[in-house]
This record gives C-alpha cells, sequence and structure tokens, in this order.
C-alpha cells in the first residue's frame, strides 16, 4: 500500500504492508485484523495468521516495532481506504517500489524465501 502525505517525509508517500498500530493492551494479530478491517475493509480469521518476523527500527523521530504475519487471502476483494494507492506484486517485483525503510528486512525475507 503507499501512504499519502506525512507530517513526517521519510515515510510520506512510502509503501508499506497493511497495518497499524496497537491500541490499549489489544493483541498483535488482533490489531492486524482490525486494521485490515479498517483499511481494506476484509474480514481475517485470526487463527490463520502465520508468524513471519519481528523489525525494529528507528526512523529520526521514533522507534518502534513491526510485527509481521503472512496471510493467505480467499479473494482479491478489497476497497482501499487509507492509503493513495496500492499494488499486487509477484514476490520479484517487491524491490521496484519505493519502501519504506523499516519494511526493507521484509521485502528482503520475503524474496529469500521465496514467499
Ligand atoms: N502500517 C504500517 N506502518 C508502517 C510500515 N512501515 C513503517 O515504517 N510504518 C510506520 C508508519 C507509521 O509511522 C507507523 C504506523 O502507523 P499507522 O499510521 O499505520 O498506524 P494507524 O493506522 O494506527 O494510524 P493512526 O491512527 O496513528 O493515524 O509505522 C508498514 O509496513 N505498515
Amino acid at each position: 500500500m503507499q501512504r499519502g502525505k506525512s507530517k513526517y517525509d521519510y515515510i510520506s508517500y512510502k509503501w508499506e504492508f497493511p497495518g497499524g498500530k496497537v491500541e490499549g493492551g489489544e493483541a498483535y494479530e488482533v490489531c492486524l485484523a482490525r486494521e485490515l478491517n479498517e483499511e481494506l475493509g476484509i474480514e481475517i480469521v485470526i487463527s490463520k495468521l502465520k508468524y513471519f518476523m519481528l523489525v525494529e527500527h528507528t526512523y529520526q523521530d521514533f522507534a518502534f516495532e513491526v510485527h509481521c504475519y503472512l496471510y493467505k487471502l480467499d479473494s482479491r476483494e478489497y476497497v482501499r481506504r487509507v492509503h493513495i494507492d496500492h499494488r499486487w506484486l509477484n514476490i520479484e517485483k517487491l524491490l521496484e517500489l519505493n519502501w519504506a525503510l523499516a519494511d526493507v528486512p521484509v521485502v528482503e525475507k520475503l524474496i529469500k524465501e521465496h514467499l
């Protein structure tokens, strides 16, 4: 997904995976299900999420952890509600996008593992 303009230049218009910040004490998987619903209007089955990796990243203004999960969607039907653009790409094309820096290790692992 492509993020729109942000108050931080270094993430403005960058590509990222759907997701967002944990709210209250919610579990990571519950957060992801909520964000996928808010951002794409899709309902997922939480028990089918597969943990993929953790990225710990520090931008100049904040540090954060990104907990990444894999999920096999039954259909590609969704509504883009938050981002300004989206792409469905084969793994080998992923590097053509201008990813947020925190996402680069995720893209590299996806490519390395041929997922
Ligand atoms: N969702 C998401 N955020 C990412 C990725 N890579 C990356 O650097 N980020 C950064 C951008 C944001 O500063 C932060 C996530 O915030 P967000 O704006 O997506 O979270 P949110 O949906 O809860 O948004 P908000 O309510 O705070 O506006 O992490 C990524 O792949 N996905």
